[in-house]
């Protein structure tokens, strides 16, 4: 769940660097892996900065400055596919044709056939492991074959239309064509969000494209409009174009956007996350409520597990009329442990980002309530600490159904065996995180939270919990081969995390902070510098222009 960005200021003197790394801070939830950040200036000439990490690790004032001119584009990282190796940090950038710099929030599904045809057919060459590289260059394939010298919005509209054709999967994406212009656009059942917002002032417009309305909100941007699904924008210094570039498939947007993924401060696509999660916290008071009056049990207390289901957790004990208290503390410096890469790491920070309060717990019933359980890392953790601090029983609460199915749209969760609800039904599922009771939030009044506020929506993307994809063409095949690479995965992550790359295929650096960059490819090794602190943009040049 990457987050995505893309800014074009109307005064071409004015640096949009600043303003896209502010950006990227407000989207640091979606991605903590890598951050980068490609600026286009004076005849089209491209500045980079991209490497491993979070956006304060990365960006200073003095890579910054260094990113020169007026629009760019930007990415946080939460790797899906590939590695989580420097050179698959994002925005991505090929030469041909024209110069174009890419930043892709979701998952494909047909990558296999994809890169046969990039082999086979559009000879291009795919350097990582990367599914966004790929989808970069089916766009540049399909721009290159205008043959023109000079192209337009028409071939940009008819490039993107060919692109949705040929991919399967979930992308929203802009991208940046050198002296051009952004574009953004969304898969047609658009399953990843992405919205256009602008900044009007008597000297011009300013125009953003990002993942959540948050980013527009905090810069003074105004007008969020979603991009729709099968939809292309492009913005120009002169024009703002809009297209339906695919036909409209079933609009199914990912419901675990408002469970867990966005800040509670956004609108995606015309609902407020925040509400959705206090509809959340309503309808899961009713369910606890009725499973607690059949089981005859006395719950002293509700406690949320910060941050996300708070603002659930509130609704549900003042419906309930229970006493909601802060039992546990986050350390404010550590990150979301759901998105950190390996098990390992994620059952580390646990301990590390939350601590028991023992005067909340002591002798009482206690009601945990989480927006979600995945792999029940946070769950088995936080369940132990109450207990250790002096709980009498512990029950646990979620805003979701159980996780039963592999996520193939952009969640890191390819694997059955990791997800703790898979196989298991919920009593068996209370003891393998050792909780006394565990009660879930049914489909439909999750489903029903959401919808409430937009209506229009007909379906969402709700994969995880059924097993339906929307797209099609996730079979028990495709399913078992993701879950293979994720074994390959893991070994490449334990191996970058601690140093050990021999088990990496031709892979070096990796790793936060390190900056080694031995025998990666070459785009790493230009990305790389950043860690160091020395040179951290690489000027790329182009000089096109188009009519
Ligand atoms: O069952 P699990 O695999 O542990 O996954 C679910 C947990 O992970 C997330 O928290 P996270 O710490 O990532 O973010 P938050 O601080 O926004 O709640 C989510 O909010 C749940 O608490
Ligand atoms: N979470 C995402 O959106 C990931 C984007 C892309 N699949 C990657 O791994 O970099
Ligand atoms: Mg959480």
């Amino acid at each position: 769940m990457c987050g995505i960005l893309g800014l074009l200021l109307h005064d071409s003197r004015t640096d949009c660097a600043p303003e896209i790394c502010e950006g990227l801070s407000l989207l640091q939830h979606r991605g903590q892996d890598a951050c980068g950040i490609v600026t286009c200036g004076y005849k089209g000439r491209f500045y980079q900065c991209k490497a491993n990490g979070m956006v304060r690790d990365i960006f200073d004032e003095k890579s910054v400055q260094k990113l020169i001119g007026s629009m760019g584009v930007g990415h946080v990282r939460y790797p899906t596919a590939g590695s989580f190796n420097n050179a698959e940090a994002q925005p991505f950038y090929v030469n041909s044709p024209y110069g174009i710099v890419f930043a892709h929030n979701g998952n494909l599904i047909n990558t296999a056939s994809l890169l046969h045809y990039m082999d086979a057919t559009a000879h291009r060459h795919i350097n990582t492991s990367s599914d966004s590289e790929l989808l970069l260059n089916i766009f540049a394939n399909n721009l290159q074959q205008t043959g023109k010298f000079r192209i337009n919005e028409d071939d940009i509209f008819t490039a993107i239309g060919g692109m949705m054709k040929q991919v399967k999967g979930a992308y929203a994406c802009v991208a940046m064509l050198a002296g051009f212009g952004i574009i953004a656009f969304r898969d047609p059942n658009g399953i990843r969000p992405v919205g256009m917002a602008v900044r009007k002032s008597a000297a011009g417009n300013d125009y953003m494209f990002a993942s959540e309305s948050v980013v527009a909100d905090a810069s003074g941007f105004t007008e969020w409009d979603d991009v729709k699904p099968g939809e292309a924008v492009i913005i120009t210094r002169t024009s703002v174009s809009r297209r339906q570039v695919h036909e409209p498939a079933t609009f199914a947007p990912d419901i675990f956007e408002f469970v867990y993924f966005a800040r509670p401060d956004s609108v995606l696509d015309g609902v407020s996350v925040y509400r959705s999660r206090m509809a959340m916290g309503d309808a899961l008071a009713d369910e606890v409520r009725q499973v607690l009056t059949v089981r005859n049990i006395h719950v002293d207390v509700v406690i949320p597990v910060p941050d996300t289901s708070r603002v659930a957790a509130l609704n549900l004990a003042q419906k309930l009329n229970l006493p909601y208290r802060e039992g546990f503390i986050k350390n404010r410096y550590i990150g979301r442990t759901f998105i950190m890469p390996g098990q390992q790491m994620r059952k580390k920070n646990v301990r590390r980002k939350l601590n028991a309060m023992a005067l909340e717990f002591v002798d009482k019933n206690v009601l945990l309530v989480d927006d979600s359980i995945v792999r029940g890392t946070t769950s088995k953790e936080i369940i132990q600490m109450a207990k250790d601090v002096g709980a009498k029983k512990v029950i646990v609460a979620s805003c979701a159904p159980p996780i039963r199915y592999p996520n193939v749209y952009g969640i890191d969760m390819p694997s059955r065996n990791e997800l703790v609800a898979h196989g298991r039904a919920e009593d068996s599922i209370a003891e393998a995180i050792g909780a006394d009771l565990v009660i879930f939030q049914t489909l439909p009044k999750l489903v029903d939270s959401v919808r409430q506020f937009n209506t229009s929506i007909t379906a969402f993307d709700c994969s995880v919990f059924t097993g339906e994809y929307i797209t099609g063409g996730v079979d028990e095949a495709y399913l078992s081969h993701i879950e293979s690479l994720r074994a390959d995965n893991v070994r490449g992550k334990v191996a970058a995390m601690t140093g050990d790359l021999s088990t990496t295929e031709g892979k070096g650096g990796g790793g936060v902070g390190r900056g080694a960059n031995a025998g990666e490819p070459i785009i790493a090794t230009l990305n790389a510098t950043a860690q160091n602190g020395v040179d951290n943009t690489v000027g790329l040049h182009n000089s096109y222009s188009y009519s």
